[in-house]
């Protein structure tokens, strides 16, 4: 199968400062890629790129063959983005929120309604979205990432702020859409979600990317102990 993201030698310099050596990477329809390592490795500085928000300094960025420089529109309408800080309209009700995102990608009310359920809002759809815990706006903004059913999700520390009920569910989110197709990259801390769902999980540092390992899923615990302990000497 060929590959569905494809990243070639992006890297990203703001000023003299470079947060983002040329790194490549593919992944194929279905595949999940975890990105970790310690604060200021360059993880969310990868994402923005792949999101779309910032633009590499050198390198392509592809899903489906389709190149963010040169055709932006039709790139950004593959992917799902969750941030990982909440910006956005605070004043909102929860199905109002979704329904503004949903808009941009002609989602139907059907499938609002079934997202507010899959991240467990159904009781919050008419509160404002200042008065939800930062758990449950958490899962807001996984809600508005996944809606439109995207080709490639990616996800800013997606876990942060989820109880451990919350955080098995995401996982079962993720492994279904993985089955679905769907191609996910995100970063975590949490070596035990990487090992759960991660086929590559990629350790950066300073920029550059050290180490990859691949995951077969046979043993999630040794797998975690493997990665806790790589983490530990990156
Ligand atoms: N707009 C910017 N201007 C200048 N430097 C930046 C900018 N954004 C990020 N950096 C720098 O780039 C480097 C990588 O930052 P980045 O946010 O990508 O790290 P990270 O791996 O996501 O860290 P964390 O785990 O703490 O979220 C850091 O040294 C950071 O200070």
């Amino acid at each position: 199968m060929n590959s569905l993201l494809a990243i070639e030698e992006i890297s990203k310099t703001f000023k003299k400062k470079t947060a983002l050596y040329p790194i490549s990477l593919q992944a194929k329809e279905g595949e999940c890629i975890v990105l970790t390592g310690g604060n200021g490795a360059g993880k969310s500085t990868l994402l923005h790129i792949i999101a779309g928000i910032s633009v590499p300094s050198t390198g392509t960025v592809k899903i489906n063959s389709i190149d963010f420089l040169k055709d932006r529109k039709k790139y950004v309408s593959k992917i799902g983005y969750m941030p990982d800080e909440f910006y956005a309209q605070q004043s909102l009700t929860v199905k109002e929120f979704l329904q503004f995102y949903g808009s941009f990608r002609n989602v139907s009310n059907e499938r609002i309604d079934e997202v507010i359920e899959l991240i467990g809002l159904e009781e919050k759809r008419n509160e404002e979205v200042k008065h939800l815990s930062k758990g449950m706006r958490q899962r807001l903004l996984f809600g508005q990432a996944i809606c439109a059913n995207p080709s490639v999700l990616i996800m800013d520390e997606p876990t942060n702020g989820l109880d451990p009920y919350w955080i098995n569910q995401f996982v079962d989110l993720i492994k279904q859409m993985k089955k679905k197709g769907t191609t996910v990259i995100f970063s975590t801390h949490m070596m035990d979600v990487a090992a759960e769902v991660g086929d590559q999980i990629l350790f950066m540092e300073n920029g550059k990317l050290v180490k990859t390992l691949q995951n077969d899923f046979s043993d999630p615990a040794s797998f975690t102990f493997e990665l806790l302990h790589l983490y530990r000497k990156v």
